[in-house]
């Protein structure tokens, strides 16, 4: 943040411009990613209404790209290991959609690797919580067309990084858990597209000396109502009572539905395992990555609980590894399980073989 202006307000900083262009994109309209003279109007295929493709087609007379992602390029078999832009031109809003994420789509005839400018326009698409599809357009010559959009210099996005890290405290409250006793609640309010968070102090944890913590992302489907399909709903109360018989933790909820995606890119995740692919491979077929959660809000909210040193209960290396790039003492591991079920037994292998979670699944198994 810039620092306080007594003449006037400030609010065009990198980090308040990107939480503009993101919030513009994912109520469906396009944004300007400018480089220079250069500038690219480009729109969410996750969320823009047919009726503004269709428009965004015609003002820039067909010239329109579609941005397809590193992942998704595999998956369509192209035989390009990056982001590629290939033309839309007389291609209606359906097919654009099946190209950018449905499975079983061709490939497309002709494409390129994406420059920097459509390369940031995912980025912005990842940092809204949007499948990282997006139609673009080279409108240098034709600004003043889309004169009432937000536009962002590209060099400005790395205010996402401030924005991901402001948090603010918004109230610590007591509410009584079934078998744990009183917990507090501590809101926390900030990042990027991002709900409110909460940290969820069970017992009495001296914070001045190693606390045990579990660091937990959300899983409606599972924390929720009880989803046969992850082991997040088992880990979720057994990390809460683990925390307890400790003598007293935290369980940091994030907001990171389907690994930080959002819920409507893991809902058609499922879609896509149910006809048979992995929960890394259908991630890929939405132009998704394995894993996109950030661990800003865990290392801000234990900052402002005053805690610097934990044991954390997870299975997952990069919670580990992020708590200690935020300057976190991690002092100890251990494991947090769930049950395993036919439903989730294929999910938990993956997360294992190649996702590197410790996870020893052949004896979970036996001990079933
Ligand atoms: N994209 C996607 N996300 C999923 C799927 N199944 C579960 N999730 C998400 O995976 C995350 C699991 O979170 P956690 O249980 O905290 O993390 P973890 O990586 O399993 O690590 P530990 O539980 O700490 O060992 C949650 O964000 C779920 O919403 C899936 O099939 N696809
Ligand atoms: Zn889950």
């Amino acid at each position: 943040m810039s620092a306080l202006n007594p003449e006037n307000f400030e609010f065009s900083t990198d980090a308040i411009m990107v939480e503009r262009a993101t919030s513009e994109l994912r109520y469906g309209r396009p944004v300007l990613i400018s480089e220079g003279a250069r500038k690219l109007a480009a729109v969410a295929i996750d969320c823009v209404a047919p009726s503004l493709y269709d428009q965004f087609a015609a003002v820039v007379g067909d010239r329109h790209q579609l941005l397809l992602t590193a992942p998704r390029a595999q998956r369509l078999g192209l035989p390009l290991a990056q982001d590629v832009i290939t033309p839309l031109a007389g291609v209606g809003f359906d097919e654009a959609a099946r190209l950018s994420y449905a499975l079983g789509a061709e490939a497309p005839q002709q494409w390129q690797p994406a420059d920097m400018l459509a390369r940031q326009s995912a980025e912005l698409a990842r940092l809204a919580l949007l499948l990282p599809a997006m139609v673009v357009a080279d409108v240098s010559a034709q600004a003043e067309k889309f004169g009432g959009c937000c536009e962002i210099a590209a060099s400005r996005l790395k205010g996402a990084d401030v924005a991901r890290q402001r948090f603010e405290r918004v109230v610590r409250t007591r509410v009584p858990l079934k078998d744990l006793g009183d917990a507090d609640f501590v809101v926390f309010r900030g990042g990027l597209a991002q709900k409110d968070q909460v940290a969820i102090i069970v017992g009495n944890p001296d914070v001045t000396a190693t606390v045990p913590i579990r660091i937990h992302s959300s899983c409606l489907t599972g924390d929720l109502c009880g989803s046969l399909k992850c082991d997040c709903g088992d880990q979720l109360r057994n990390g809460l009572t683990l925390l307890r018989q400790a003598g007293g933790g935290v369980l940091l909820y994030l907001d990171q539905e389907g690994r930080g995606t959002g819920i409507g890119a893991k809902m058609r995740a499922y879609g896509y395992q149910h006809l048979g692919l992995d929960t890394i491979d259908a991630d890929a077929e939405l132009g998704l990555s394995e894993d996109h959660r950030r661990y800003e809000a865990a290392v801000a909210m234990l900052r402002d609980l005053g805690i610097a040193k934990v044991a954390v209960y997870t299975n997952n290396p990069s919670k580990i590894a992020a708590l200690r790039a935020g300057g976190i003492l991690v002092d100890a591991r251990a494991a947090v399980i769930g049950r395993v079920t036919a439903e989730n037994q294929n999910y938990l292998r993956t997360k294992t073989l190649r996702a590197g979670h410790m996870l020893d699944l052949d004896k979970l198994v036996a001990a079933e």
